[in-house]
């Protein structure tokens, strides 16, 4: 139950309190609360849109072709167009709804959309609509099976809404509390901890470094796949893909010198021509392409913003990385630091540096050892299995970001740890995962279930004002 803190520096444009308010009375969109659990907070700078109607990796979704028919009947897509079922949750910058189209399209299923509606002038108050206006241009780039969809994205009066892919799982800091010792098995944190680790390759691929990695950003879908949400912390950077060239059979990724080759020209993508062209997404390639370079002995292709540095202090106390908190600036390095902690946190049911308060945690993450607590197993099997995820999460911890695992060749380097031996990276969405949301078809069958907003606030939500309760 932790809320976070932030101090800006360098990528954003304001240096003002995260935990400032406004005295002001709102409507239901700005019916926020704060500090259900640990909650991070920082500003963000503004760029243009760089929205794509072109996803293929959802071609086939009913969610989407249902979006797009709808936007070809209505040239535009607005509040009308909605009916909002319920809060699915909120946060530091936003209200997060349940919702579907109002007249569903002839031919498809009725499908379930989240969307995340963000007051403007609020923000700006608090100086903290650079920050929504990030996340609207990242998700606008983003295409890829275990990060969201942005279908549509309007504004309506002073209200920037964003339509999404609904996850039914909730997210996976609840999950853990549902496990037997709020522990996730092996084999569990095994499968998140992958599916996560594709995500971030993807975001680091496209210049974007991710930096709020926490069990409650990891979202389940329907399939119970995961899909990595908030991206309000992110930032945005440009890479060059390299070829790094290495000797055959060196499995010991860290005692490897790569050299470089000539940077990869952007041939290969799987993102479209005009996100090509803009900043930040220079990168081209596809996961299943990295994947296969990056287990053989050839060259490796590397797409990591190694170079990139924000001096930004945002995060989670928790979950942040040491060079976050020393201020000299940070890169890609600390999504592979809180990908540690998370492994830590699914395994055994507390973050490696936990203090008594936040102070104590940031004093913890700075000087502290890493140490694990003895948990008891159950065989040979598992005792092996527990050897190697310490291995990994004690490389993933490493306080010296540039000694870190990843820092250098990004996930490459992680994928080939031995813990994830076995895994098929290329296959692993048609895995089944540890848990499927049992209760979608319930949710689906009976709409008694869902609403929970008044017929006044379905029809009118933003002219309806109500008390501003921000925490
Ligand atoms: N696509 C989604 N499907 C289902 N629930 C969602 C979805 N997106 C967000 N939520 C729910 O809404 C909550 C708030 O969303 P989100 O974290 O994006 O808001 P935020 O204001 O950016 O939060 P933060 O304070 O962490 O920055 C989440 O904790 C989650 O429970």
């Amino acid at each position: 139950m932790e809320a976070a803190i932030t101090r800006d520096e360098s990528d954003y444009d304001s240096s003002s309190s995260s935990l400032t308010v406004p005295d002001s009375s709102r409507s239901w969109m700005s019916n926020l609360s704060f500090g259900s659990r640990r909650s991070s907070v920082s500003l963000c700078s503004v760029e243009t849109s760089l929205y794509s109607s072109h996803k293929p990796h959802k071609a086939n979704q009913a969610a989407w072709e249902a979006m797009k028919r709808l936007k070809r009947a209505k040239g535009k897509v607005g509040l009308d167009h909605f009916r909002l079922l319920r809060r699915l949750g909120s946060g530091d910058i936003g209200n997060v709804y349940l919702c579907q189209i109002r007249n569903p399209m002839v031919g498809l299923p009725q499908c379930f959309y989240a969307m995340k509606v963000v007051d403007r002038e609020a923000l700006a108050i608090r100086k903290k609509l650079q920050r929504a206006d990030m996340e609207k241009e990242i998700l606008g780039m983003l295409d890829h099976p275990f990060v969201p969809t942005l279908y549509a994205e309007f504004e309506a009066s002073h209200y920037s809404c964003l339509v999404m892919e609904y996850c039914p799982g909730g997210d996976l800091y609840v999950a853990r509390q549902r496990q037997p010792g709020k522990r996730f098995s092996i084999s569990s944190a095994k499968f998140y901890a992958a599916e996560i680790l594709l995500a971030l390759e993807y975001l680091h691929m496209m210049g974007i470094v991710y930096r709020d990695l926490k069990p409650e950003n990891v979202l389940v879908r329907e399939d119970g796949h995961i899909m990595l949400s908030d991206f309000d912390l992110s930032f945005k950077c440009d890479v060059v893909p390299k070829l790094l060239r290495q000797k055959p059979n060196t499995e010991d990724t860290e005692n490897q010198t790569p050299s470089c080759a000539t940077p990869l020209q952007p041939v290969l993508s799987c993102f479209s021509s005009s996100n090509r062209k803009k900043k930040g997404s220079r990168v081209t390639t596809i996961t299943e392409q990295a994947d296969s370079v990056g287990h053989g002995v050839g060259p490796e292709l590397v797409a990591e913003p190694i170079t990139a540095k924000s001096k930004s202090f945002v995060g989670t106390h928790e979950y942040l990385a040491p060079e976050v908190l020393s201020g000299q600036g940070h890169g890609s390095a600390v999504d592979w630091w809180t990908l540690g902690v998370f492994l830590y946190e699914m395994l055994y049911g507390t973050t490696p540096f936990k203090g008594e308060n936040n102070e104590k945690t940031l004093i913890n993450i700075l000087k502290q050892p890493l140490t694990f607590p003895r948990i008891r197993v159950k065989s040979g099997k598992e005792l092996e299995e527990m050897v190697k995820v310490e291995d990994l999460i004690s490389k993933l911890l490493v306080k010296n970001p540039k000694k870190r695992m990843g820092s250098l060749k990004g996930s490459v380097e992680i994928k080939r740890h031995e813990f994830f031996k076995g895994v098929n990276w290329a296959l692993i969405r048609s895995v089944r995962p540890p848990e499927v949301p049992s209760d979608v078809h319930k949710l689906k069958s009976s709409r008694a279930h869902i609403p929970k907003l008044s017929k006044e606030e379905r029809d009118a939500p933003y002219q309806i004002p109500r008390h501003f309760d921000y925490f």
